[in-house]
């Protein structure tokens, strides 16, 4: 049966990366990306706004909607204090199988803790079945059209503290509109935009990072 895309991401990152090492793997899959095929990972140049705004919510809990295989989940444990700890969604079970080989072999499955399913399925669970009281971080990663419901999800799961950093990708390409008109207009949020690159690409991007005031 022929390999997917991902499978063939893997299995570059399983030969060319460092068992245990997390940047080895992060910059596998963006040599791999860059150079054979083109996946949507959130890369290096956003990857790097990422890094910033983790380290400025320093989370205890974090959330991320959207595994895909596990880049920006790699990329966000490796950033955690000891103790803390990363939930992650992936809906497709495929993505979710080689996610959860990307985050074994980068050795912080002690970190991550990949949850498949649907969002709007996974978010009422989190406080009784996850144990979770308040997230401090969430990336939103996943499909744009979900970015709006499930932020207000997130609101009314009462998961948001006063703080709470939410950073979502693609803002501008492949476009989330109704996101950035829902947390700009709200007045339980102040947002800043960070403009970039659509990863591996030419193409403009953004990321969006809106803080809860409670
Ligand atoms: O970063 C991303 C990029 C793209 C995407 C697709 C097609 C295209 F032509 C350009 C960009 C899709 C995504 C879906 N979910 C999460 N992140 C994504
Ligand atoms: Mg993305």
């Amino acid at each position: 049966m022929n390999q997917s895309k991902e499978q063939r991401i893997l299995n570059f990152v399983l030969q060319n990366a460092v068992r245990g090492d997390p940047c080895s793997v992060v910059d596998a899959i963006d040599k791999y990306c860059s150079q054979k095929e083109w996946a949507m990972n959130v890369g290096d140049e956003k990857g790097k706004i990422l890094d910033k705004t983790v380290e400025e919510a320093n989370p205890s809990v974090a959330l991320e909607l959207g595994t895909y295989c596990g880049y920006s989940a790699v990329r966000i444990s490796r950033l955690l204090k000891a103790g803390a700890r990363l939930l992650t969604v992936e809906f497709n079970p495929e993505f979710a199988a080689v996610a959860k080989q990307m985050i074994e072999f980068a050795g912080v499955q002690d970190k991550v803790k990949l949850l498949e399913g649907p969002s709007e399925e996974i978010i009422p669970q989190l406080k009784k079945k996850y144990e979770v009281d308040t997230l401090d971080f969430v990336f939103l990663d996943h499909w744009k059209d979900r970015y709006t419901p499930d932020t207000k999800l997130l609101q009314e799961c009462n998961l948001l503290r006063k703080g709470s950093i939410l950073l979502a990708d693609n803002v501008i390409f492949p476009g989330a509109p109704d996101f950035l008109n829902y947390v700009r207009k709200s007045p339980h949020f102040q947002c800043t935009n960070y403009p970039s690159h659509l990863e591996y690409m030419q193409v403009e991007d953004a990321m969006e990072k809106a803080v809860f005031l409670g």
